[in-house]
């Protein structure tokens, strides 16, 4: 799909990646319903401008890999559980999607057919031109990746004109802010920036898939409402821009 510069809308398509620990509110595990209906509410906006919506929802409001690796677990087993982990939060996206009246559907890159319809390329772009919200569940389907990854990766085959990380920052800061008050943020970066600095808020995997097929990535802090509407259809700069044009984002 290539982009339409006649169209009034900054994007026609882009994979938006959500924090699982946005879902909890201010709780610490979890998912808060209030919140998790006020994303959905948001999300619906800008699909119903007529951006085709893809979402990746994280597990980190409920299992990370790492963690249970660090506590003993084998890694795989442990990532498996965090790729659940993912299944729940779609889920729980999905229900929050459809109790306000739009047509979802969750592609699982593991199998579990009765709940999720295996993720297969064609039919996800056929939902997504159709008008569908996608989530895409169970991040790769493999161990020792992240939803950041399978985020680049499924923007890749959809052919998303951006990615558009939902998380707890309002953008990428020379060190992680919540470690480092004197951090700094950045308004953009190429994506070799955030390599060679070592800018973590997203997994270095993911940052080269997205270097290498020239996809630009907005890093924008979900927890202010509002936001994932500005991102998407203007409403002056959001967040940090890496890699891609200003033009579509300023
Ligand atoms: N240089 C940096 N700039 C901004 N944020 C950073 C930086 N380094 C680390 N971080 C941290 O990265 C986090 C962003 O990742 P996020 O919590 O969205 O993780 P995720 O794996 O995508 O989602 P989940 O919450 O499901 O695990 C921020 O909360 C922030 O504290
Ligand atoms: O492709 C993938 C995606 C995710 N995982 C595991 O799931 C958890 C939760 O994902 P976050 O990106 O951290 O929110 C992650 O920690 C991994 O354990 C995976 O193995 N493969």
């Amino acid at each position: 799909m290539s982009s339409d510069t006649t169209s009034p809308l900054r994007y026609k398509r882009i994979l938006l990646k959500l924090s699982g620990e946005a879902l909890m509110g201010e709780g610490k595990y979890g998912i808060h319903p209030p919140t998790l209906m006020a994303i959905a509410e948001e999300v619906i906006e800008v699909a119903q401008a007529g951006v085709e919506v893809a979402l990746v929802i994280g597990g980190g409001n409920i299992f990370r890999g790492v963690a249970g690796a660090t506590e003993g677990m084998d890694r795989a087993s442990a990532d498996y559980m965090g790729m659940l982990a993912t299944c729940i939060n779609s889920m729980a996206m999905q229900d929050a999607l459809e109790k306000k009246g739009v047509h979802t559907r969750v592609l699982s890159a593991i199998k579990m057919e009765q709940i999720a319809e295996p993720y297969i390329r064609r039919r996800a772009v056929r939902h997504l031109e159709k008008g569908r919200i996608v989530i895409f569940a169970a991040g790769t389907g493999n161990p020792y990746f992240t939803t950041d990854t399978a985020a680049s990766l499924r923007a890749m085959e959809i052919n998303a004109q951006v990615i558009l990380k939902a998380t707890k920052v309002d953008g990428i800061y020379s060190a992680d802010p919540k470690k480092d008050p004197t951090a700094r943020r950045y308004r953009t970066l190429t994506y070799m920036d955030v390599l060679r600095q070592n800018l973590n808020v997203m997994d270095s995997t993911a940052i080269s898939l997205c270097m290498d097929n020239k996809l630009p990535i907005i890093v924008f802090d979900l927890t202010v409402r509002g936001n994932i509407r500005r991102a998407v259809l203007g409403g002056g700069e959001i967040g940090t821009l890496v890699g891609g044009t200003e033009t579509a984002w300023a």
